[in-house]
């Protein structure tokens, strides 16, 4: 096709070494595939700057918010983000103009001397800061000490090796972007560990009004943009009643009359003791309807309930 402008387009782009390989990847695609000039433009985002811990920052959305203003002020064209960054509610001005086919969206463990979770003894230190991945962790019952960990990806893994951890547990779509996979020493399968809404896909945004709306459409995977969109949906619903970390993931499977979404979604309390489980499955084509639906039967199992569950008080 041919190049829908002739200014080469400006593609804003965190400074991390994921953020740049995730842009990198991006801005290629569109000149495969677009046949446009691509150039980066780095912006800086509070989520980088500050070694605050994340939720005292107002959540990931520190990452995006600088990219949207770069987006809304015209120093960029483009912005890709992590689509498990990206808040549910849309943006006024900013399009979501296409989310490229994902990469695999589990969690994995990197530990020292080659270990799975199983295999780490009782009282073993494992770094996380995510209330998804405490919680889930902890509802296994190994016996782990839960603790605290921020900077990249990089600096996660070289705290295991220099022993501050023994563990810590990552996205695996980071590492397989970065060239890291060598340092996993075990996949989680999402029996266990149901990875965060969108984790492993990619957002491409653009401002709404800009031509580039329909040239980017063409990067596009609809079988993701359903799947996350589905579970984005179950993240929005439950977020109205809800504030318990959260897993969900779908999959286009083949049903009795051809593709149709499999959707299974977790709740639970901070420690993991309670939690609201539910899978269903639905059309390819009305994947927010059935993100929406498993969120309101989770809230009727009382998904709303377990941050302030009664068990807090009975075995503190
Ligand atoms: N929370 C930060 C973040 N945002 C996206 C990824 C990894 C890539 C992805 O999930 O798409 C990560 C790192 C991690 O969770 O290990």
């Amino acid at each position: 096709m041919n190049a829908p402008t002739s200014r080469p387009i400006r593609l804003g782009t965190r400074a991390s070494a994921l953020a740049t390989t995730q842009s990198g990847h991006v801005a290629d695609l569109i000149r495969e595939r677009l046949g446009c000039e691509v150039e980066l433009v780095e912006v800086a985002t509070e989520g980088d700057v500050s070694s605050a811990p994340l939720a005292t920052m107002g959540g990931t959305g520190v990452f995006v918010s600088a990219l949207r203003d770069a987006l809304l002020e015209g120093r960029v064209d483009v912005a890709v983000h992590s689509l498990k960054d990206l808040p549910t509610a849309p943006a006024d001005g900013i399009a979501l103009a296409a989310i490229p086919p994902r990469e695999d969206p589990r969690d994995v463990v990197v530990a020292r001397d080659g270990l799975t979770l199983g295999e780490l003894p009782v009282g073993s230190r494992l770094g996380t800061g995510s209330p998804r991945r405490v919680s889930q962790l902890a509802a296994l019952g190994l016996g782990l000490e839960l603790e605290g960990i921020r900077g990249n990806v990089d600096t996660r893994i070289r705290k295991v090796r220099e022993g501050h951890y023994d563990a810590v547990v990552l996205a695996r779509a980071g590492l397989a972007r970065l060239g890291r996979l060598e340092e996993v020493t075990e996949v989680l399968d999402p029996l266990q560990m149901l990875p965060a809404p969108g984790q492993g896909a990619l957002a491409i945004e653009c401002r709404s009004d800009d031509e580039l709306v329909t040239a980017l459409a063409q990067l596009d995977d609809p079988a993701t943009r359903a799947a996350v969109t589905a579970e984005r949906a179950v993240l929005s619903t439950l977020e109205a009643g809800c504030s318990a970390p959260l897993g969900a993931l779908a999959d286009v499977v083949e049903g009795d009359d051809g593709d149709e979404l499999w959707l299974r979604a977790v709740a639970l309390s901070e420690d993991g003791g309670l939690s609201v489980r539910m899978s269903a499955s639905g059309p390819v084509d009305d994947a927010a309807g059935l993100g929406q639906r498993l969120a309101s039967e989770m809230l009727a199992e009382g998904a709303a309930d377990l941050m302030t569950a009664p068990h807090f008080e009975d075995h503190q």
